[in-house]
């Protein structure tokens, strides 16, 4: 086993939602959010997205894209919609998946291309303390 700790920055804040548009209205005029994107789909994997920027990281806004999507679960039991996922960049996607496989942590399957155009996976919120955690391949994570 490893000591190496993939820890890197933090890339983006996962919120679900059951309406990106409610969503944006509500960051825009409460907390008066002007960096706001354009939402587009990831069918593959099973959201809309839209970011909006913040000065030191971004807000992933995420509807379901169909009813198999993981939001749509999420949304099941959350309605209204919530925090769902912290998102932090490694160096080493592969190297992380090693680290905390050996270190007993379920990580959800392989890599696939996320919203930034880079490998994500996700570690299981049960091995997190009740928080699920995306890792993002960045490869200036902690530069
Ligand atoms: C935009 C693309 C991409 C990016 O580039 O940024 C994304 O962010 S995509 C985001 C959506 N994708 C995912 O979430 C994929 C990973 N998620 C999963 O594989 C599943 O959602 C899950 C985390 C394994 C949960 O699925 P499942 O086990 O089927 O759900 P349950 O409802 O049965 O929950 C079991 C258990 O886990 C708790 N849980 C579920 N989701 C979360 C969460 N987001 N945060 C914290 N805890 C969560 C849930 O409460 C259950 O707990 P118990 O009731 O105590 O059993
Ligand atoms: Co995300």
């Amino acid at each position: 086993m490893t000591d190496h700790a993939p820890l890197g920055r933090l890339n983006h804040i996962g919120v679900a939602t059951p309406s990106i548009a409610r969503s944006v209205e509500t960051y825009r005029t409460l907390l008066g959010a002007t960096a706001i994107g354009e939402p587009f789909d990831l069918a593959a994997q099973g959201v809309r997205v839209c970011f909006i920027d913040t000065p030191n990281t971004q807000i992933e806004l995420i509807e379901p894209y169909d009813e198999s999507s993981p939001i749509a679960g999420f949304l099941r039991s959350n309605p209204a919609g919530g925090q769902h996922h912290l998102c932090f960049e490694v160096a080493d996607i592969h190297a992380a998946i090693a680290d905390l496989t050996a270190k007993g942590a379920r990580v959800l399957g392989e890599p696939r291309i996320g919203a930034h155009g880079t490998p994500i996976v996700f570690v299981h919120p049960k091995d997190m303390g009740g928080v699920l955690v995306e890792l993002m391949e960045t490869p200036l994570a902690g530069h």
